[in-house]
């Protein structure tokens, strides 16, 4: 099983994914892998998003695929069943994470306070999603967490973009940042999945090294 730290060191971000349409998805994830983006977030807000994560896995052999807005144990065993090799979640509830632990998932739980980054960190998780990241303070509460807390390492991800993701990625406690910049809407709607190849290279451009 990869782990989490692997998972964030393979990408320079994490393409956060809402598919409303099955055929879409793998056009989708091919665009993505394509443009040098091969950790997908498939999350489970859609009621075609495990059908998704199946046909991604059968469909891109290259694609790390994980599931996104983990809200009980029962996505956990159902994203696990689809296929998923990693976890997301917005929050971190107990029952998530004691579901989590006994299925032993590669999980990024998620925390917007130093309480919770403290209690997920004793808890052995490598790497948190800082979720609302801009909402919750963005990079100066980051800085301000990296102090105190050095050790606890933050994908960021909620308002992330071309724009500020670059200054996420300079902070040490940042290894990776989610968004969904790179699949927006409208381009997968218009089946332009060249664009999202391009805005996918784009982003790698930007945020490598
Ligand atoms: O669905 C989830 O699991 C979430 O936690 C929320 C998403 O990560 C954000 O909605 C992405 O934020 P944007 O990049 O600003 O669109």
């Amino acid at each position: 099983m990869t782990s989490v730290s692997e998972i964030c060191a393979a990408a320079p971000m994490i393409p956060v994914i809402v598919i409303k349409r099955l055929e879409d998805a793998v056009p989708l994830a091919k665009a993505l892998v394509e443009g040098g983006l091969p950790v997908l977030e498939i999350t489970l807000r859609t009621p075609v998003a495990l059908d998704a994560i199946r046909a991604i896995k059968d469909a891109c052999p290259d694609a790390i695929v994980g599931a996104g807005t983990l809200r009980g144990a029962h996505d956990v065993e159902a994203t696990m069943e689809a296929g998923s090799v990693f976890g997301v979640s917005p929050g971190s509830p107990a029952e998530l994470i004691e579901a989590v632990k006994r299925a032993n998932l590669p999980f990024l739980p998620g925390s917007a306070t130093p309480t919770e980054a403290m209690e997920l960190a004793d808890q052995g998780f490598e790497v948190l999603k800082f979720f609302p990241a801009e909402a919750a303070g963005g990079v100066p509460m980051l800085k301000s967490m990296s102090s105190p807390l050095p050790d606890v390492k933050f994908c960021p991800t909620g308002g992330v973009s071309l724009d500020n993701a670059r200054n996420y990625l300079a902070l040490p406690n940042v290894v990776t940042v989610g968004g969904s910049w790179v699949a927006p809407d409208k381009l997968v709607e218009a089946g332009d999945f060249a664009a999202i190849t391009k805005l996918a290279k784009e982003a790698v451009a930007a945020l490598k090294g």
